[in-house]
């Protein structure tokens, strides 16, 4: 399957970025080789994203070379990595979506006007060709999530793309959209394109990668074939040492209601789509001591009720509860005040102040309940201290407290938002997607966080893509789907297929496990499964 005869796709050669104070890669070594998969791990901050920023024209390296087909190259944009067929999907789709995907595909490159007819018989190609399955004239806003992923990666092979950068691609889809993906990635594969990509999920980057490329602190430790490692190898390759066994689960749920939402309905009004019903008669109650997991296909309601409960969105209906307190009406600063934590969907937009130092975003959200405060005024001293002991205890990897947010890497944002929010001994948690983008020792030791404060008497909302975390951390667990809570399961039986089917609409009421095989169905009124791209593709996962 290498195509060792030939030059590698890419090959980077002695690459060194310095940032002040962090040396983001440091002299690495990287091959890939045509026609394969190339997963790239490590640790949060271990320097993958300056990487591929690097090989994608968004930065420059202070040092090396990068050679591309053979032919040593200078990369100054993303333009000019796209003229030598290097691509990239982001993790953030940047998608128009009241666009079709023709016009998504065409945005930013050639004119709309005349070559219509072409790019669609393109469209149509290319989706033939790699069995994407994307129509051109369909409605991004009408797609679901792995299927907006996949006009993401049409967009690039559209452009030209022979080598396909793919970051994090599976942290928002469920199981059977993962298989869906890995068949996508291996017919790109078997027509000698060429796929990078970086993961947290190591049993996924097993099954689907042909070379493993391990990173830690900024530089290349091994380069190995997934046959040879186990997740388990894979995870302390990453991090230079074991890593701890689990904290098993032991059940502290108690009958102490702490949130109490009753009825919660939520109505929106835009010009597009008119009023729309985004919650409907939504009830349910966390204990102390109970983690409520969450699970839906994003775009079911889950950011309405998230923004119902922390006070950013009105209800139109219904009540909310906090301990003995109807809170249905308080400003979100009141109801952060009683005791409710946030770890947003959105770290950038709701999360951080990616221009403040980050013991300025320490006290973001929490002004008033300050390390040693009193009122409104700001405690520098306090907030340093505080975010020093974060820093320290959250393992946030960071050259200092003084330097901005947005200099930290995804995973270490991540880390420092949950070290804040833990920090107030909330009564009641948020927590959507609290792990997204952390590395495997990082979320063992923010699940050992939660696990420990719910001894304390912690309510948690947990809404996750990661079923396998909805499953290891939960209490309880409630399906969602077009507003409403639709079914429940049991997270000690329940598996991750099962689940992942339950939220496309396929199944409601209380989900039995069935041996041996995932449950299946269709939705109660016949609706097609439209929330997913899932195909019932051989799933290859051990
Ligand atoms: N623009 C920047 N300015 C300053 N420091 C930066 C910048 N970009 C990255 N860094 C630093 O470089 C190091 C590597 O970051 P990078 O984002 O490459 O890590 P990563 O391996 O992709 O991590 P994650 O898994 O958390 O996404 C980190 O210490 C980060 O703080």
């Amino acid at each position: 399957m290498n195509a060792s005869s030939s030059p590698p796709a890419v090959e980077l050669a002695g690459i060194t970025k310095r940032f002040p104070g962090v040396v983001a890669n440091h002299d690495i070594h990287l091959s890939v080789h045509k026609g394969t998969v190339h997963a790239i791990v490590g640790e949060n901050g271990a320097g993958k994203s300056t990487l591929m920023k690097i090989l994608y024209g968004m930065q420059k390296p202070d040092e090396g070379t990068i050679t591309v087909d053979g032919e040593q190259v200078t990369l100054h944009s993303p333009a000019d990595a796209i003229a030598r067929g290097i691509g990239m999907v982001h993790q953030h789709f940047m998608l128009a979506d009241n666009l079709t995907v023709l016009e998504n595909t065409v945005l930013g490159g050639e004119s709309l006007y005349g070559i219509g007819g072409r790019a669609r018989d393109k469209i149509r190609e290319i989706s033939d060709a790699y069995g994407l399955g994307i129509r051109p004239d369909v409605l991004v806003e009408d797609l679901g999530v792995a299927d907006r992923q996949r006009v993401e990666i049409l967009k690039v092979l559209y452009r030209g793309a022979r080598t396909l950068i793919l970051d994090e691609p599976t942290a928002v889809l469920v199981p059977q959209e993962v298989d869906a993906l890995f068949a996508n990635l291996r017919e790109l594969k078997a027509e000698g394109l060429t796929v990078i990509f970086i993961s947290h999920k190591l049993g996924e980057v097993l099954s689907v990668a042909d070379e493993i490329t391990v990173i830690r602190r900024g530089t290349t430790v091994a380069s190995v074939s997934p046959d040879e490692v186990s997740t388990k190898q894979l995870a302390e390759l990453m991090v230079g040492s074991e890593l701890p066994t689990p904290e098993t689960r032991e059940s502290t749920v108690t009958d102490r209601p702490v949130l109490s939402v009753e009825g919660l309905t939520v109505h929106t009004h835009d010009a597009e789509h008119g009023d729309r019903t985004v919650l409907d008669d939504v009830g349910f109650t966390i204990h102390a001591g109970e983690v409520l997991g969450l699970a839906g296909v994003e775009g079911n309601g889950q950011t309405e009720l998230i923004e119902a409960l922390i006070g950013l969105k009105h209800a139109d209906a219904g009540t909310i509860r906090l301990g003995d307190e109807e809170i249905t009406g308080w400003a979100t600063r009141r109801r952060r005040e009683g005791g409710i934590g946030y770890i947003p969907e959105d770290r950038h937009r709701h999360g951080l102040l990616l221009e403040s130092p980050l013991w300025e975003n320490r006290i973001l959200g929490h002004v008033t309940e300050q390390p040693n405060s009193r009122g409104y005024w700001l405690k520098p001293k306090a907030a340093r201290a505080d975010t020093e002991r974060i820093v320290e205890e959250y393992d946030v990897r960071t050259p200092g407290i003084e330097v901005t947010a947005g200099s930290l890497s995804g995973g270490n944002q991540q880390k420092l938002i949950v070290g804040r929010e833990m920090s107030h001994h909330p009564r009641f948690l948020i927590a959507a997607h609290p792990t997204r983008g952390v590395d495997v020792g990082a979320q063992a030791q923010i699940w050992d966080q939660i696990r420990e404060a719910r001894h304390e008497g912690l309510a948690v909302l947990l809404i996750s893509a990661d079923l396998d975390e909805l499953i290891g951390l939960s209490d309880t667990l409630r399906v969602m789907y077009r507003g409403r809570l639709v079914a429940d399961a049991d997270p000690a039986t329940i598996t991750p297929e099962e689940l992942g089917t339950a939220m496309t609409g396929a199944a409601s009421g209380h989900l039995e496990h069935e041996e041996g095989d995932a449950a299946t169905g269709s939705d109660a009124d016949g609706r097609p499964d439209a929330a997913s791209g899932a195909q019932n593709e051989e799933n290859e996962h051990e």
